[in-house]
């Protein structure tokens, strides 16, 4: 059998960027090449960014990759699927050694960029699984962001940074609760034309 889970702790993300513009090329590539990537195991394709290491950098580079491309003021959406407990396999193992010291908080931490997303965390392996999700909503509320019931998703709204360290936050907290294997998927979008919640 060549599915089971693995025994390390690594972390992970497949994220994508979709600027909606005519430049998206020289957006995405920018983007990824403007972030400090050292701390993290990274493989970018026509389709994804693969990025592997310890919880803290994955947050931070892909926060950061966001951002780069939202700095141009253009309507950008991030799609991306965290995951830690089944790595599958032990790429970006070594990484595991790094610190936790972010390498690209000090160029984030200040930006101000009103965002609207959805999230959906899926604690598999242990416990209450809906405890766990609701507990965690309201941990997203505590941190001060917006929050608004959906059907298989949460609504978050507020600054880009916070949202990412709530997200970061309710990753580590599920992860601590019992769950062997965490699944969060995050879909953000900034810069839109639409009024908010509007479709125009
Ligand atoms: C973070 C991120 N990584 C990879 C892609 C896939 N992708 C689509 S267009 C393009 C530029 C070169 O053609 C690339 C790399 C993405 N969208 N976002």
């Amino acid at each position: 059998m060549d599915n089971v889970c693995g025994t390390s702790r690594i972390a992970g993300c497949s994220f994508s960027i979709y600027p909606m513009a005519d430049k998206f090329k020289e957006i995405i590539l920018d983007a990824l090449n403007q972030v400090d990537t050292s701390k993290v195991w990274m493989e970018t394709d026509d389709v994804t960014t693969l990025v592997r290491g310890r919880i803290p950098h994955v947050f931070d580079v892909t926060s950061a990759i966001f951002l780069a491309a939202a700095k141009t003021d253009e309507h950008i959406v991030f799609n991306g699927t965290y995951s830690i407990g089944c790595p599958g396999d032990s790429t970006g193992d070594v990484y595991m050694a790094e610190d936790e010291t972010k390498l690209n908080m000090s160029n984030i931490k200040d930006i101000r960029l009103e965002t609207a997303s959805k999230f959906s965390l899926y604690p598999l392996g242990g416990g209450n699984y809906m405890d766990t999700i609701y507990t965690q909503i309201e941990n997203m509320r505590a941190q001060g962001i917006t929050v608004s019931k959906s059907h298989y998703s949460t609504r978050l709204d507020g600054n880009a940074y916070d949202v990412f360290a709530g997200l970061e936050h309710v990753f580590i907290e599920t992860e601590a609760s019992g769950s062997s294997h965490t699944v969060m998927t995050v879909t953000m979008s900034a810069n839109s034309p639409s009024a908010k919640g509007a479709i125009q």
